[in-house]
């Protein structure tokens, strides 16, 4: 990771200028959303909106960092002086905020000391469901090609019409996951959550496997196979399905099941079939809770966003079989391109000189390798697989 360049550069070789920097420091991970404007950047807005005042064109970033780093953190907001800022400089009647910052999260309130003795800088701390929220809305609202469903390998987007958006379910599934019923912007309620959910996945399957990273652990689950320890429906009945009550020989009756076994230990297993198993175990086990909590209260939506899920087909695969098989094919399952993002764009968006309305954006925009800092460097265009590591074109008008 980079940490001193002086100046970032965009893909024109024009300066940065960095204006407004949010947080959502989580249990796991510190995600940031930044806003950078162009030098001498006066284009026109997207044609099919009006011009409130003057705009400012240029990019959101986004960046992660392990909490558990939390000083490689400081150190990239301080060497690319993202505190800078201080609002939409050349607009009228900005507020000079230099020193303040949005954070969500609970790490808003762990670390507030922190951010102040290290950056002289205070944390203005904003709900972490309401910032889930918004961040969901805006994403759903302005960003083309956002949601998608995601079965049997495809990933289909979803163009989401503006007038039937509510009620959803939103799933976030971060360190423990949190289930809201999102019925308009500012309008929701936490319905339900789980302890089990990315930091369950993580924790556990470190423990196992002896993995050093998350990414790790998810590669091992794209070779392993679960059979060599999950007792299947077919393990108990003899091969057979239990067609009676609709259970296939290949559903899994017990997850971890055959660990139970004698005359087995945890070298007898291979880690990458403990991940898939786990991984398995995981997904289907939200995939469900998520399910009965849409049909509580007659959601056909659920959204799922968090870094558990991190673009990751065999887990998007899993949570949507999940959805369809409990849900008998009437409950879909949507995932996010910014999954991981939602609080970080949250907190973003209540800064008082913009709101929802005002963030314009034009298109996605990957950046150059080298003018992104995020902290993974597996990044695939082609994929679509967002690592912190990509930013949008937008534009900024005054509400
Ligand atoms: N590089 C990573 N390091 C740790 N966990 C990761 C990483 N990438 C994805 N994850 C997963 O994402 C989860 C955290 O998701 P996130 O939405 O950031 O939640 P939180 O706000 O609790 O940090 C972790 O528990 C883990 O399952
Ligand atoms: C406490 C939390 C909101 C914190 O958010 P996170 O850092 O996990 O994203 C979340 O971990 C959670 O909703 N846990 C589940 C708690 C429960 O409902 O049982």
């Amino acid at each position: 990771m980079e940490h001193n360049r002086e100046v970032e550069i965009d893909g024109n070789s024009n300066p940065i200028q960095i204006s407004r920097l949010a947080l959502d420091i989580g249990g796991s991970l510190i995600k940031l959303v930044y806003f950078s404007r162009n030098s001498g950047d006066d284009e026109d807005p997207p044609k099919d909106k009006v011009r409130v005042s003057n705009g400012v064109n240029g990019r959101l970033h986004f960046a992660k960092f392990e909490t558990a780093k939390i000083n490689d953190c400081l150190q990239f907001i301080s060497a690319n002086k993202l505190l800078l800022g201080g609002g939409f400089q050349h607009q009228e009647n900005c507020t000079n905020d230099r020193s303040f910052i949005k954070a969500t999260g609970g790490g808003a309130y762990k670390f507030s000391e922190l951010f102040k003795e290290k950056l002289g800088i205070s944390l203005e701390k904003e709900d972490e469901m309401d910032c889930l929220v918004t961040g969901a809305n805006f994403l759903l609202k302005a960003v083309n090609q956002e949601a998608f469903t995601y079965l049997n390998g495809s990933k289909e987007f979803v163009q989401i019409d503006h007038n039937d958006l509510y009620p959803y379910l939103l799933v976030n599934i971060g360190s423990g996951v949190s289930m809201i019923k999102v019925d308009g912007d500012g309008k929701f309620e936490r319905v339900s959550g789980t302890s089990v959910g990315g930091g369950t996945f993580w924790g556990l399957g470190k423990l196992l496997t002896k993995c050093q990273s998350f990414d790790e652990l998810l590669e091992l689950s794209h070779r392993g196979d679960n059979r060599a320890i999950d007792t299947l429906v077919g393990d108990i009945y003899g091969g057979m399905d239990y067609s009676k009550i609709g259970l296939l020989s290949t559903t899994i009756a017990s997850s971890f099941g055959k660990a139970t076994s004698h005359n087995k230990d945890l070298e007898d297993y291979k880690p990458e079939d403990i991940s898939r198993s786990l991984l398995r175990m995981i997904s289907n086990n939200i995939g469900q809770i998520s399910y009965l909590n849409a049909l509580r209260f007659g959601l056909k939506r659920i959204i799922f966003g968090g870094f558990f899920i991190r673009s990751h087909s065999y887990t998007m695969d899993t949570i949507a079989v999940a959805v369809h098989f409990w849900s008998k094919g009437e409950a879909k399952a949507m995932f996010l391109r910014h999954e991981g993002f939602l609080g970080a764009l949250g907190a973003f968006m209540s800064y008082e000189t913009h709101s929802l309305d005002d963030l314009v954006v034009n298109q996605m925009m990957p950046l150059p390798v080298n003018a992104s800092l995020g902290m993974d460097t597996n990044y695939d265009p082609l994929k679509g697989d967002l690592n912190g590591t990509e930013s949008i074109q937008c534009s900024v008008y005054r509400a």
